[in-house]
């Protein structure tokens, strides 16, 4: 009967032991062998986590010390010469000088790039591709690890980032190149690694190529036929597996691959089930994804029992059950949440508990009894009618928006005149985009106040003394418009769903971000309304230390909305307005609290975007219109900043301008303002603050960089409407290497202004 299987398990360990881990190897706390156990310690705890659980196929190569993508890197041999070790070999080391930017004689070199996971919050190192590059197989981290789940007893399934998938994430620094032809040299070391799986006793290889869910050019679905057609007969079974949306362009293809099985995500490509069962022959595996990996709600088993029963009958042995995804994007274990709200944590599933479904389906489908399901799903059931999810005020207050509620008092052509009549700016104005650096004493504190060993009174106290020392030192910085750091708040979404009503947050729900950062994103589980101002108090604070302008500093509705995990019961935009009307509250008590200049960071706006190009236009007509309620609460002399990073912004400048912020800062000094052209051939009218430093680097620019790209970013956009600020937050960096760069970053902009005539 049906047989039930995993895509994969979060590696940070139930407490995140391996950003713990990582980090002390990283300061030289302990030695690479210490390290090694670690790793170890939690693939094996995971094993067993899934193996208790039920699962009969377990995967392998879901592990990774920093990003699954950069360990396909390293299998294939496609690492950055100026990171490779002297000898051409890699290792471990080579790894975090790939992912860290550093030359294996220990000296600062450009970390690769790192970007999106399709539309999810994870962070993958992006591979650096030449027109000749070779490959070859690299690294043998793989192998062993499925010897190691081998000699513990267990069936493994290893996991590959399949190959047109590796090259579509993959860049070559010559964009006209066609990185497809590569593809013949990449496919034979494929197939020496599945030689190698079938040597070591591997009987099914999940082979990923989520590229599935996008709309791909044609020469992308002949790629696919021919990738597919190597890696045929090497001696094992190919799981061809795709998630994140429906498969629907590709039917017909599927029908056709070589593949001993297919699994698909039942979750956001529904439509695909029926489809695919008719397509697929009966030798074929069917793997369904039933049970959401995007998520953390308990699923409703007897609705997807009903759904499959009719298909478990026939297929038999050859249905499979598993998750929607890898679970990588949902925390470890809900039973560690014991101060959730009793009522809460009986709607949820975390990874572990969504591997107990599967469990719960297929004994259901075997014993034909739906009775335990029923049980199972009856806090579901609970939810769907519970009074709590609906708040009666907030909705009506959704039914009533309109245009109008999207609309500022006037023009961005009258707002900017009035605004710089009142806010007396230079040119080319410095700011930065909200977060000071993040200290062990900040986090320290916080801890302590959460654990009840410091009061509220002295964890404030210990704040404010966090902002005053931000103040301080963006005076002698002489920066021009000042921000309050962000001491006092955990995660920039994080922070908001901790005070606003219709959300819930949990101890350790961790989901790695990128390498060793995690976040741990807040749960919408009802209507969304504010109970009382969220920052007004701080940003008061600051500014009473200063005669400077003071920015105030909110996240997004949009933001806010894909870095929570959401409810499934409403749709995006409803949520996403209800987010809107909360914060649009906000910036007007900020307003009327004397803060001139208020941002509202949208840095999950591209992510947010569908992944099929046809469907982007409805959302980003309702994601700006989200983010425009947000913001024209206010009056014209009040000037609405906000903020995106890890976008290219081609697709999305016209939404970009009908978000109609009067400044907008962006990263754009990894791409050497690049990314400004679309604004440049948009002809975008308002203000822009092009990022003129990489905040992810430890390295401090220089005068003369900094002042480069200013003359090139105004090339593109007429000087007076350019704004000059790092390319995002400063969180993650150390005060030394801030107060440096943002020191340059200023000389460079007086200069600038020197030159022009304009000090
Ligand atoms: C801008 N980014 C963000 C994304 N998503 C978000 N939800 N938030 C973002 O800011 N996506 C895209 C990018 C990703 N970038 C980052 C950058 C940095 C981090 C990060 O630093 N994460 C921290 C955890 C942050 C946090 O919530 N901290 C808490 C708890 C702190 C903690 O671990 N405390 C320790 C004790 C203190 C100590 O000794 O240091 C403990 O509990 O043991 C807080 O500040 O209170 C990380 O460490 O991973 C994430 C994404
Ligand atoms: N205001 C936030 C934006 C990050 S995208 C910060 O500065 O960290
Ligand atoms: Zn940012």
């Amino acid at each position: 009967m049906a047989y039930i299987h995993n895509l994969g398990f979060p590696r940070i360990g139930k407490k995140r032991e391996l950003k713990f881990a990582v980090e002390s190897y990283w300061r030289g706390e302990i030695n690479q062998d210490e390290l090694l156990e670690k790793g170890k310690a939690i693939r094996v705890e995971n094993w067993a986590i899934q193996a208790n659980a039920g699962i009969e196929l377990l995967p392998v190569g879901d592990f990774a010390w920093y990003d699954h993508i950069l360990n396909t890197s390293l299998l294939l041999g496609a690492i950055p010469k100026r990171h490779v070790n002297t000898d051409g070999s890699v290792d471990l080391d080579t790894l975090f000088r790939v992912s860290r930017g550093k030359s294996p004689s220990g000296c600062a070199c450009a970390a690769s790039e790192m970007t999106k996971w399709f539309n999810t919050n994870y962070h993958y190192i992006v591979p650096e591709l030449s027109k000749d590059q070779s490959f070859g197989l690299s690294w043998q981290a793989l192998f062993e690890e499925v010897g190691e789940a081998h000699s513990l007893g267990y069936k493994v399934k290893p996991v590959l980032v399949g190959p047109i998938t590796y090259l579509h994430l993959a860049k070559c620094a010559d964009e006209s190149f066609n990185k497809l032809s590569l593809l013949d040299k990449l496919l034979p070391v494929y197939q020496q690694v599945l030689k190698k799986l079938a040597e070591l006793g591997v009987e099914w290889v999940q082979v990923d190529e989520p590229v599935l869910a996008l709309e791909l050019p044609e020469e992308y679905r002949s790629a696919l036929n021919t990738s597919l057609a190597a890696l045929n007969e090497q001696g094992v079974k190919i799981l061809l597996a795709s998630y994140f949306d429906s498969v629907k362009d590709y039917y017909e293809d599927i029908q056709h691959y070589p593949v001993a099985g297919v699994h698909f995500d039942c979750v956001a490509g529904e439509q695909d089930l029926a489809k695919l069962n008719q397509l697929l022959n009966d030798e074929q595996v069917l793997s369904l994804g039933l049970i959401n990996g995007r998520n953390i709600w308990r699923a409703d088993l007897s609705s997807i029992y009903n759904q499959i029963e009719p298909i478990a009958q026939s297929r038999g042995d050859n249905l499979w059950l598993a998750p929607s995804c890898s679970l990588l994007h949902t925390p470890v274990d809900l039973e560690q949440e014991d101060k959730l709200d009793a009522e809460i944590r009986d709607w949820l599933a975390f990874a572990k508990q969504k591997l107990q479904e599967l469990k719960l389906l297929k004994l259901a489908i075997e014993n034909e009894e739906l009775t335990t399901l029923d049980l199972y799903s009856e806090p579901v059931k609970a939810r769907a009618s519970s009074k709590r999810v609906n708040n009666i005020m907030v909705q009506e207050k959704v039914a009533s928006l309109n245009a109008n509620h999207g609309k500022r008092q006037s023009a961005f052509s009258e707002r900017v005149k009035k605004q710089q009549a009142s806010l007396g700016l230079p040119l080319l104005p410095t700011t930065t985009i909200g977060s000071f650096p993040q200290t062990q004493a900040i986090r320290q504190a916080r801890k302590e106040f959460k654990a009840g060993i410091i009061s509220a009174a002295e964890y404030e106290n210990q704040m404010q003394a966090e902002i005053r020392y931000a103040v301080e030192e963006q005076e002698a910085l002489d920066i021009d418009v000042l921000v309050h750091g962000e001491a006092e708040r955990n995660d920039m979404v994080e922070y908001f769903g901790e005070q606003l009503e219709g959300f819930a947050f949990t101890q350790f729900g961790w989901v790695q971000s990128y390498g060793s950062r995690c976040v741990k994103p807040p749960i919408i589980w009802g209507d969304v309304s504010r109970e009382e101002p969220m920052t007004v108090s701080w940003t008061q604070y600051a500014q009473a230390q200063t005669a400077k302008k003071m920015k105030g500093m909110l996240t997004g509705p949009v933001t806010i909305l894909f870095w929570s995990f959401t409810r499934d019961d409403l749709d995006k935009p409803s949520i996403a307005n209800q987010i809107a009307l909360a914060l649009r509250d906000e910036v007007v008590d900020l307003q009327n609290a004397g803060i001139d200049i208020i941002q509202i960071d949208e840095p999950a706006f591209r992510e947010g975007m569908p992944l099929k190009a046809s469907e982007w236009q409805s959302y980003l007509d309702w994601a700006a219109y989200a983010f425009r309620v947000s913001a024209s609460g206010v009056k014209d002399e009040t000037q609405i900043h906000t903020h995106m990073c890890y976008a290219k912004f081609n697709d999305i400048i016209g939404a970009i301008a009908d978000m109609d912020a009067d400044v907008i800062t962006i990263e754009t000094s990894r791409s050497n303002m690049e990314l400004l052209n679309a604004f440049e051939d948009f002809a975008y009218p308002n203000e822009i603050g092009p990022g003129v430093y990489d905040i992810h680097s430890p390295n401090v620019p220089d005068i003369v960089w900094v002042k480069s790209l200013i003359h090139k970013a105004a090339k593109k956009i007429p000087v007076e409407r350019l704004w000059v600020n790092p390319d995002c937050g400063l969180k993650t960096r150390g005060w030394e290497e801030t107060r440096a760069a943002l020191e340059n970053m200023v000389k460079a902009t007086k200069e600038l202004r020197e030159e022009l005539g304009a000090n």
